[in-house]
């Protein structure tokens, strides 16, 4: 469940660690990767950034690292004509990998179009992260986000490290279209609005729970209206980009917020946010709920609590799809 920045953080002053944490960024040139890495640049949480791309990313980080913040900086190249393979370096010691990289959606197309280029993307830079960073929590924007996270879990077991604990899909970006929705709809400060959205992040696999937020009221109309926004916000932004990509600055913001929560959790400010884990909630492998952040990654998988009649027609339609998209990131990883 995710609140505001303020208030999803609670201190845990008996147990609280001081450890430097360096958090690299998988992609960091690209649309996403970019202003995420610049927002993780500005967090008193991070120590270091690392900024690994195909290309671009030294530039991305001296760029950087000109921000008078105590993060330090050093950007990584992929391998390519006459360039050492700097993955390695990039990884070594992160406690947080954050991956946006791949290629993102045009008009017309769905996630799971995205599937043939962007599987094998996170599964080399997956085992990247078996090889130099074991330990590190894995957080994975790279779409479709419904296969690429069952995929990075395959390759961990494979390679011996899998722990479910440090891997996760990132659905902020869910969850912070739909605290706007709402705030909207309500006429309230939407920093106030803490919507759950659970299930995973393609079209109707995202469900907001509406029901769960105190105050909300609305027609049915205005309920349906809310609720396929949410879903299908991704080709909102998609088809106003007109050819040029799809969400990126709101997606940096959800994946900074994703990311730094999950940072200071490690430091012992523990905090509740969703995110597409794996779960036993339902029969689906992996699935989207309220998760509990700590020193050790994901310390609790919650329940997401009881769905109205109309959110349980809709979780009825998405499982079937979301277990199909599960199962197709699982097969790709076992040829
Ligand atoms: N989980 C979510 O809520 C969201 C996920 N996305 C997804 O994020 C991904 C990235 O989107 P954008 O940043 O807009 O794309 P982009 O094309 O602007 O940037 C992607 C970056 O990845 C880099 N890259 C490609 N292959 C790489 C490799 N093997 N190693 C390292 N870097 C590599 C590219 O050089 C590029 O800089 C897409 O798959 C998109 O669908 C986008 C928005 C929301
Ligand atoms: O729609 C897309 O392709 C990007 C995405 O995941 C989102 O904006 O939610």
């Amino acid at each position: 469940m995710f609140v505001s920045r303020a208030a999803v953080s609670r201190v845990m002053s008996a147990s609280a660690r001081s450890m430097s944490t360096k958090v690299a960024v998988l992609g960091a040139a690209g649309g996403i990767g970019q202003p995420l890495s610049m927002l993780l640049k500005l967090s008193s949480a991070v120590d270091e950034l690392s900024c690994y791309d195909v290309r671009g990313s030294p530039g991305v980080a001296a760029d950087l690292s000109h921000i008078p913040t105590k993060a330090s900086v050093k950007g990584y190249l992929g391998a390519s004509e006459g360039q050492e393979e700097e993955l390695g370096k990039a990884l070594t010691g992160a406690s947080v990998v954050v991956i946006p990289a791949g290629v993102p959606r045009k008009p017309g197309m769905t996630r799971d179009d995205l599937f043939n280029i962007n599987a094998g993307i996170v599964k080399t830079l997956v085992e990247g992260c078996a090889e130099h960073c074991p330990d590190a929590l894995i957080a994975i924007i790279s779409n479709p986000v419904n296969s690429t996270v069952p995929i990075a879990a395959e390759i961990l077991k494979a390679k011996g490290v899998y722990n479910p604990k440090k891997l996760c899909g990132v659905t902020t970006l869910d969850v912070i279209r739909a605290n706007t929705f709402v705030g909207s709809h309500l006429q309230k400060d939407p920093a106030t609005i803490d919507v759950p959205v659970i299930g995973g992040h393609a079209g109707i696999t995202i469900l907001p729970l509406f029901s769960q937020v105190p105050g909300f009221t609305a027609t049915d109309e205005e309920l349906e209206a809310l609720t396929v926004r949410t879903q299908f916000g991704g080709d909102e932004v998609v088809k106003a980009k007109a050819g040029a990509g799809s969400a990126t600055l709101s997606m940096a913001y959800a994946g900074f917020i994703f990311a730094e929560n999950v940072v200071k959790a490690m430091k012992g400010e523990e905090c509740v946010q969703c995110a597409f884990v794996e779960s036993s909630l339902t029969d689906a492998r992996f699935f989207a709920s309220p998760c509990k952040f700590g020193l050790n990654g994901v310390e609790e998988v919650l329940p997401f609590g009881q769905l109205s009649a109309y959110e349980k027609g809709w979780f009825d339609k998405m499982m079937p799809d979301l277990k199909a998209q599960i199962q197709k990131g699982i097969e790709f990883a076992a040829k």
